[in-house]
């Protein structure tokens, strides 16, 4: 007998940002939709590694138990009629089967690893073209506005943003990091890929303000980001002390990578700008800026490289 493979429709099913919505197409061509709490529940793991291996001729020899109806009913399938899984968002395996994240269009790096990726470089810009953005961001703060996130959590993410800089202000920074790329993307595991957009803004963070664990790639709106900027800078002496970057490493759990125990503090240093996977990890620690000037706030221009689709 022949399998017949249709495409699952997922296309009118909810976009919610943690759920994963899962189809099953099992042999004799029968369907199966299960929607999941997050891409961290184990079924999801399992159902792969029963795929990997139908995939390698291994018996996997296990009764998946599939809840319906919220859990109000079930249905027992054998592992061995699993025939594909559609997921949605997609799910990035890496060769073993293990599920790395829910990634959607981007490029997992080759040296996806444990301990946290990032690169750092000091001295970035001219001492003139780092005093234009001082000045630039200075003087522009009535166009700050509070921050928000995708996620719309509340005391997630504190600081003042600039949605849109003159673009003419940034172009010495972009064009620096673009001509760095081909550097930067292959000590990060990352392979060249079409830029589909650039985005930047301004942030300026001053006292007791922070942005707490997060990825920057990880909702529908952002899926297509690939690396991360952080272009640090603020006027001497400095006043302020904390706003370091952490970056936190990866485990393994349930055959998927999360975020680990250990993390990597990144002193915001002047002048200095910070690459990385948009995919990895990371927060901002609070700052403490007794003066409370909006100069001295600790600023940045930071943004992400997305890939064409
Ligand atoms: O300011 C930083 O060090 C990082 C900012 C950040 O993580 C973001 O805007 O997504
Ligand atoms: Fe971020």
């Amino acid at each position: 007998m022949t399998e017949l493979m249709t495409e699952p429709n997922l296309a009118n099913l909810p976009n919610d940002i943690d759920k994963v919505h899962v189809m099953l197409s099992l042999a004799g061509g029968h369907q199966c939709a299960l929607a999941l709490n997050s891409a961290n529940d184990p079924l999801l793991s399992e159902l792969f590694d029963a795929l990997i291996k139908r995939s390698q001729n291994q018996p996997a020899n296990r009764i998946f138990k599939i809840p319906l109806d919220e859990g109000r009913s079930a249905m027992y399938i054998p592992s061995e009629s699993i025939v594909s899984i559609a997921t949605s968002p997609p799910m990035q395996l890496d060769s073993t089967g293990l599920i790395l994240k829910h990634f959607h269009n981007v490029e997992i790096p080759s040296t996806y690893a444990l301990g946290a990726q990032y690169l750092q470089f000091d001295n970035f810009l001219s001492g003139e073209e780092h005093q234009q953005l001082l000045t630039y961001a200075i003087s522009t703060e009535s166009q700050f506005v509070g921050s928000t996130t995708t996620n719309n959590l509340s005391d997630y993410r504190k600081s003042k943003v600039v949605y849109s800089p003159d673009a003419n202000v940034l172009q010495p920074l972009l064009n620096r990091i673009q001509a760095l790329l081909p550097e930067v993307l292959p000590k990060l595991g990352l392979s060249p890929f079409n830029i589909a957009r650039i985005d930047s803004q301004l942030t300026a963070s001053n006292d007791g303000e922070f942005y707490k664990i997060h990825d920057d790639n990880s909702s529908p709106p952002t899926a297509t980001r690939q690396l991360t900027y952080v272009y640090y800078f603020y006027r001497e002496p400095k006043s302020f002390t904390g706003g370091e970057l952490r970056m936190y490493n990866n485990k393994i759990e349930n055959h998927y990578w999360t975020r680990g125990e250990g993390f990597t503090t990144i002193e915001p240093r002047n002048n200095s700008i910070v690459f990385f996977f948009s995919g990895y990890e990371h927060e901002v620690l609070p700052v403490n800026c007794q003066s409370k000037a909006f100069a001295d706030s600790r600023f940045t221009i930071n943004g992400w490289m997305s890939r064409a689709n």
